[in-house]
């Protein structure tokens, strides 16, 4: 089971894509549009001769401003008035002519519709209406109005609306569109006691229109063969699909009665030659149809809403299904004036909104305060819908009329549906209270869905933020880059202002971190100063290390030069080596050796980082003099420039690598080392290991 939502409209007639395939244009055509032109002075253009620049074309002035005339411009750009040139859009001239025939049964003139496709391939929709108007228009002299209605773009009866109410013709464009793209069509007007009938080629009367006979007979009827030179040689009509789009206007108005006939040679499948569509229950006709063989949650719900005071109507088919439609979980057929709008529009929003007020109410009445959760998604996500509008002025969003977007027709059809479902629902209480809790049922789920959806975007996003605390140094690439890890935030501040921006970050760590050594995994996570770490580092602990995520070069721990600055350090290297030993093991981890002392005279300074190191510079640079000698109590008594210049700059410093002893068995005995109660024997290792490594130091 797949999701909702767009599938074939079965009801639309058969606009399925699947079975058009492209037609190609006939060479007559493209040939006749653009000659060939000679190409004697235009020689071949060879790589080496570069491209002149365009010479002015004193061609191209107000006579290559073409005006087109009459019904060329249709032949010259068919795509814009019917799709293009492929199966669909060959299928479409029978659809406009179908539709003007419904519309006159739906403006309640006719009441039954003959469609046939012949052995020699026209196809011809008649109806029983008031006939097109035959009289000489006032506008077009020595014109009937039918050779005008059939020759000029945008004329017809139904912009008003005083000879159509609701009508699906809109522009009156449709017939003259279908009689520019026949090779040839016939029209037969039954109407003022007499037959009368003009033909046309390609969009031009063959003659004034004839008075046949005398005739009580009524109606309209188009006989006509879709032009080679627009649609190609193989181009034909396929009786299914006129069959399909047939029987689907059939539902669309209950009032009208459809025959269908086929010629046997047309058929090449199981379309029957001849049937007849009369549905009296329209919509819930054919949605019990659509359903047969489908389990259904529910019912169907449907009914047909007819203004009084104002010309328009609704009619819906709903049902709800727990198993599905088909691989759909759920399908909406809309129309609008019998024009099917697979879109969507304003008449889908109106009925999803009022199936959720009444469900809402409903699950109130019975005191389900989780009707609370639903919406109009839910309402619709498992349902099949068919809903039909007819309204005045219908408004479509572009030419093809695939979107409704009157806001009128929302209300009408809330209105519309409101009271009924109201009453569909109370009037079965079991069935209304299978379909509530259904349907909240799927608001959890939903919700529930959403939240999973958020949790894990949210840790997604977390992996990608760094810790607030965080100062990142500008360069992205991990070459040539550093993080202090910096014990306290005063320290923090002076690295901060004392590092080189592009290469070098700082991330101040609050207090003592947890013990590791001896933390379960879950707890390490927990500790936020360890995770911060992690995500300033870019990499995962444990398994998913990676070495290519590490986003410094070297990870440098700068912690007071003291017993507790020693206890953090050490912490720190148990816990990468304990969640990364693969960063240590390659070398990647470093200590700072912050200075102890500053002995100074005069202009002239030095910084020792321990007794053994004071008592050398005193013996070295100070003989026989009395230094200044200052102690330094933790990294953040120092100026950033003294930071900068004793510990961080690149320049001036001096750097521990952190090494890992050299037989894998003694790296327990290392922890235990570092971890051990005596915080003088920490400290020493520590101190021990940064003279030995500081000598594969950076300068
Ligand atoms: N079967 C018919 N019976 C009576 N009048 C018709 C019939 N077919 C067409 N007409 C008249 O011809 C006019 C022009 O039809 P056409 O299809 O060109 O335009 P439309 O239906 O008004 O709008 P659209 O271009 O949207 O279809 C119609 O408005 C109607 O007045
Ligand atoms: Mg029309
Ligand atoms: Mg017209």
């Amino acid at each position: 089971m797949t999701s909702s939502t767009p599938q074939p409209n079965l009801f639309n007639g058969g606009e399925e894509p699947k079975d058009s395939q492209p037609v190609p244009e006939t060479s007559s055509r493209a040939e006749k549009r653009q000659p060939a032109k000679p190409v004697a002075s235009n020689p071949v253009k060879t790589p080496e001769t570069p491209t002149p620049p365009p010479a002015p074309d004193s061609t191209y002035g107000a006579s290559s401003i073409e005006v087109l005339e009459g019904l060329e411009p249709v032949r010259m750009r068919p795509g814009m008035y019917i799709g293009g040139t492929d199966e669909k859009a060959l299928h479409h001239l029978f659809a406009e002519v179908l539709d003007n025939a419904m519309d006159e049964a739906v403006a309640n003139h006719a009441k039954a519709i003959w469609v046939e496709l012949d052995a020699d391939g026209y196809v011809s929709v008649r109806d029983d209406g008031r006939g097109i108007p035959v009289d000489p228009h006032p506008k077009y002299p020595g014109k009937s109005a039918l050779e005008v209605i059939m020759t000029v773009l945008h004329s017809g009866g139904k912009f008003s609306g005083k000879a159509y109410a609701t009508s699906g013709g809109l522009h009156g464009v449709g017939a003259s569109v279908v009689n520019a793209l026949s090779e040839r069509l016939e029209v037969t007007a039954w109407r003022d006691g007499f037959e009368w009938q003009q033909n046309f080629a390609r969009g031009h009367s063959l003659g004034p229109i004839e008075q046949i006979q005398p005739s009580k007979k009524r109606g309209t009827k188009m006989r006509f063969l879709p032009d080679v030179e627009i649609f190609g040689s193989t181009a034909h009509f396929k009786p299914a699909r006129l069959y399909r789009m047939t029987k689907a206007k059939a539902y669309l108005f209950r009032g009208v009665q459809i025959f269908w006939k086929c010629a046997t040679s047309q058929i090449t499948d199981q379309t029957p030659p001849e049937d007849k569509f009369y549905f009296p229950n329209g919509l819930a006709d054919y949605l019990a149809e659509r359903i047969k063989g489908t389990e259904a949650l529910t019912d169907i719900f449907s009914g047909r809403v007819e203004r009084k005071d104002d010309a328009g109507a609704v009619e819906w088919a709903v049902v709800w299904s727990g198993a599905g439609f088909d691989d759909h979980d759920s399908f909406v057929q809309s129309y609008c004036n019998t024009i099917p709008t697979p879109d969507g529009g304003t008449h889908e929003a109106g009925l999803r909104a009022a199936l959720t007020r009444s469900l809402k109410t409903y699950a109130e009445m019975t005191g389900d305060k989780r009707g609370g959760l639903i919406t109009a998604e839910d309402v619709a996500a498992y349902a099949g819908i068919v809903i039909s509008v007819f309204i005045r002025n219908p408004e479509f969003q572009g030419q093809t009329k695939d979107r409704l977007s009157s806001s009128d027709a929302a209300r009408l059809v809330e209105r519309a549906l409101a009271d009924p479902f109201d009453h569909w629902l109370t009037g079965s209480p079991k069935q209304a209270e299978k379909l509530l809790q259904y349907i909240i049922e799927r608001a959890e789920e939903r919700l529930k869905k959403r939240k999973d959806k958020e949790v894990q975007r949210a840790s997604a996003t977390r992996k990608l933020r760094l810790p607030g605390k965080l100062a990142d140094c500008s360069r992205q690439d991990a070459i040539g880059t550093e993080l202090f890890i910096v014990e306290g935030d005063s320290a923090g501040g002076s690295a901060k202002q004392g590092r080189n921006r592009n290469t070098q970050a700082i991330l101040p760590l609050r207090g003592k971190i947890l013990n590791v050594a001896s933390a379960t995994v879950d707890k390490l996570r927990q500790n936020s100063e360890l995770s911060d770490l992690g995500l300033a580092l870019g990499v995962q602990p444990g398994a998913k290390f990676k070495e290519e995520d590490l986003r410094y070069e070297r990870i440098i721990i700068m912690t007071d030069a003291d017993v507790d600055g020693a206890h953090i350090a050490s912490l720190l290297i148990t816990f990468f080596y304990r969640t990364m030993p693969a960063m240590v093991r390659n070398g990647n981890l470093y200590l700072a050796l912050p200075p102890l002392y500053r002995l100074s005279h005069g202009k002239e300074v030095h910084y020792a980082k321990d007794d053994s190191h004071r008592a050398e510079i005193l013996a070295k640079h100070f003989k026989g003099k009395k230094p200044e000698i200052g102690r330094f109590k933790g990294l953040g008594e120092m100026m950033p420039a003294q930071l900068k210049e004793t510990t961080m700059d690149p320049k001036t410093r001096t750097l521990a690598r952190v090494t890992l002893p050299h037989e894998e068995e003694d790296i327990e005995d290392l922890v235990e080392t570092l971890m051990g109660r005596k915080p003088e024997l920490r400290y020493r290792y520590i101190q021990d290991h940064a003279e030995f490594a500081a000598e594969d130091l950076d300068v």
